[in-house]
């Protein structure tokens, strides 16, 4: 009764009517908030990076593989305290079934190997490029959905296996122009905690929480991350330890440390050496504060960081030897990495690096007079059985219009299907960017 009183209008109690003021319904022709269009020149711009990604895990023997997009909540069900779980896109489907649009990679690839089993012999290398969400209160006004690029390698226990990861991403920046004085990587090991935790008897399923509240590390508050060691069940001692080891800033001092015998030390010492062989030392170096958000870590850990120190991480990885384990499969070891597309892009930009990449189209084909339709349609049949791309003019228009679609398109040549010249079995080409012109037979067209 209230509704109708204030709006004076009797019909429905619910949403006012649509706002037809202009006759139509418009809807918002924006993409929901957090996500983005691609229209052809960001198209364009995507397709490059995708396939640079694509021919360097090509060149690395990986094999491509994809997922559905739409995933069981199951598989990010972490109890880590980690962001990514925090921003789950998840919601219960018309089968009351909990999905969530998934926020990484990984855990898809776990799934995949597991499902193959036996059947996929090993190691595995394969990768993927795939949108990831997540849902973020829009005060942050971040985005909801970025493409990852990643790289995995499962049935690999040794460090060779982190060596080559490395090595494809070093390949990848090179061949976009990114150099070493642009971005390096932060390596370390996720067994630097577990040993130093170990020193100080803090339980197994403690180690991902602590990782993750370390990852925080000058994100929030001092104060903050020694509270949520201390829910991870650590004492001061062992959180004032802890904090000590991340801030060593040398292998040799790490040795010091944890002493020349644990695994975090002679794996950081394969791995340099490694980089040694691949000529990619200039790129790394060893940084105990990287420790990833990710709770799955097990081993070597890194990111790739632009060393103007102005952007956030533009890849990471690492090692991730129970996942699989954790999912009900074998104990398997795998390791891998993720490259987001909104990061590089920034970079990219900051360099001056941004290809130019401009549509192109061969031939533009019209028809000279109103009832030469069909007939222009042959001649580019013709044309595009012989491989050329055509734009076909489709409907009647004045040879201005022609010329400045065939400039907006880019096109190479123009076909002019006159009367006078049809009936002889011939067509009118222009080279537009010579202005040459002449006449040819149409199975003479090439
Ligand atoms: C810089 C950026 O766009 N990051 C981003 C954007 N969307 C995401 C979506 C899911 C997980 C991580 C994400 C990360």
């Amino acid at each position: 009764l209230q509704n109708v009183l204030r709006s004076g209008r009797s019909g429905s109690l619910s949403a006012p009517p649509p706002d037809r003021s202009n006759g139509a319904l418009k809807i918002d022709v924006n993409p929901p908030k957090g996500t983005r269009d691609f229209p052809p020149e960001d198209m364009r711009l995507r397709n490059w990076l995708f396939q640079n990604f694509r021919e360097v895990s090509q060149l690395y023997g990986f094999e491509e593989v994809d997922f559905p997009v739409l995933e069981s909540e199951a598989l990010y069900i972490r109890k880590a305290g980690e962001e990514i779980k925090d921003q789950l896109y998840c919601f219960e489907d018309r089968g009351n079934r909990r999905v969530a649009l998934r926020p990484e990679l990984t855990p898809s690839l776990a799934r995949l190997v597991i499902q193959k089993g036996k059947s996929v012999p090993l190691p595995i290398k394969w990768f993927t490029i795939g949108q990831c969400w997540r849902y973020e209160r829009m005060t942050r006004g971040r985005r909801r959905e970025h493409y990852q690029w990643n790289m995995d390698t499962v049935g690999v226990p040794e460090i060779t296996a982190e060596a080559e990861l490395i090595s494809a991403i070093v390949t990848f920046f090179k061949r976009i122009g990114i150099t070493s004085s642009d971005v390096g990587f932060k390596i370390s090991s996720r067994k630097v905690l577990q040993e130093v935790l170990r020193c100080y008897s803090v339980p197994e399923n403690m180690f991902g929480k602590v990782c993750v509240a370390i990852d925080k590390l000058e994100k929030i508050p001092i104060d903050d991350i020694k509270e949520e060691l201390r829910s991870a069940e650590l004492s001061e001692e062992a959180s004032e330890e802890l904090l000590q080891v991340l801030s060593v800033k040398s292998l040799d001092k790490l040795e010091d440390k944890l002493g020349a015998a644990g695994e975090a030390v002679t794996d950081l010492k394969r791995l340099f050496s490694l980089a040694e062989e691949y000529g990619y030392s200039e790129w790394i170096q060893f940084d105990a504060s990287v420790v990833r958000g990710l709770a799955y870590y097990t081993g070597i850990v890194f990111e790739g960081f632009d060393r103007g120190g102005k952007l956030r991480a533009i890849c990471g990885g690492g090692r991730y030897d129970r996942l699989l384990s954790t999912f009900g499969g074998d104990d398997i070891p795998a390791c891998g990495f993720g490259f987001g597309d909104a990061v590089i892009v920034e970079l990219l930009k900051d360099k001056g690096l941004i290809p130019e990449l401009t549509h192109q189209v061969e031939n533009i084909v019209c028809s000279l007079d109103k009832d030469l339709q069909q007939a222009a349609a042959a001649v580019a049949n013709i044309l595009r059985g012989k491989g050329q791309s055509v734009d076909l003019v489709l409907e009647y228009k004045p040879l201005k219009w022609v010329f400045k679609r065939a400039s907006r398109v880019n096109a190479r040549r123009l076909i002019l299907v006159g009367d006078a010249e049809w009936q002889k079995g011939m067509v009118g080409v222009k080279v537009l960017s010579s202005g040459e012109q002449f006449e040819v037979k149409i199975d003479e067209l090439e």
